[in-house]
């Protein structure tokens, strides 16, 4: 945990202040920066022109939002799509072809999509990290209650959120050590 928040927390605030302080001073570089920027980007995110997409017409200057909620839960393409079961991806992976694999990605869309897709779902990865650590190093208790309250509210938030804030407890795995690793022991 330790590790995550020194290795995650100043490095990249340092080298981003350090790359913006260089390109400041370098105004050339920061012009041929934002052409390139420009020209792959574009300085608009609507439709440039008028199209169908499975049967609905959209005309010129639209901007779309997809609701990917809704795709990711959708019964037509998810097995059980309200069980939080991580497996599905496992059960399946190895077997499906190139074109199936390609298919099930977008229907999973958790960083949205396109040229307007989460720019920072690298830096998010970090999420499992931080998951895998926990569950690698406590156990976890609820108070009171049989099980964790997953009712939803979107309230004022724009994410949507646990409608009963998660109260948990760490109980570190000390006192049950982790199996030692021989090959780790013996170097
Ligand atoms: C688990 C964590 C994250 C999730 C689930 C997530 C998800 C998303 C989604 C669904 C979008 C909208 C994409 C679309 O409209 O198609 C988005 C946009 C964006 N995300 Fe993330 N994100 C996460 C973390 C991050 C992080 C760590 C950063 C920055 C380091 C970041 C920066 C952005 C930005 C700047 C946009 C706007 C992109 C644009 O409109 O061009 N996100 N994110």
């Amino acid at each position: 945990m330790q590790e995550l928040f020194i290795g995650a927390g100043d490095s990249p605030a340092s080298t981003t202040q350090w790359a913006m302080a260089e390109i400041i001073n370098n105004p050339n570089i920061l012009r041929r920066l934002r052409e390139e920027i420009d020209f792959v980007v574009g300085k608009k995110r609507e439709f440039q022109q008028e199209c169908t997409i499975g049967g609905f017409y959209v005309a010129k200057g639209t901007t779309l939002v997809f609701n990917s909620y809704a795709v990711m839960r959708d019964p037509d393409y998810w097995e059980d799509p309200h069980k939080f079961n991580p497996e599905r991806f496992l059960a399946s992976s190895g077997s499906w072809q190139e074109e199936e694999r390609r298919e099930q990605a977008m229907k999973l869309l958790p960083f949205g999509g396109g040229r307007i897709r989460c720019p920072g779902s690298n830096v998010a990865i970090i999420v499992g990290t931080a998951i895998g650590v926990m569950v690698q190093c406590f156990d976890w208790k609820i108070k009171r209650v049989y099980e964790v309250n997953m009712e939803e509210t979107s309230g004022l938030q724009f994410f949507l959120a646990l409608a009963h804030p998660l109260e948990c407890i760490p109980l570190s795995r000390t006192l049950n050590p982790l199996p030692t690793n021989p090959q780790i022991t013996d170097l």
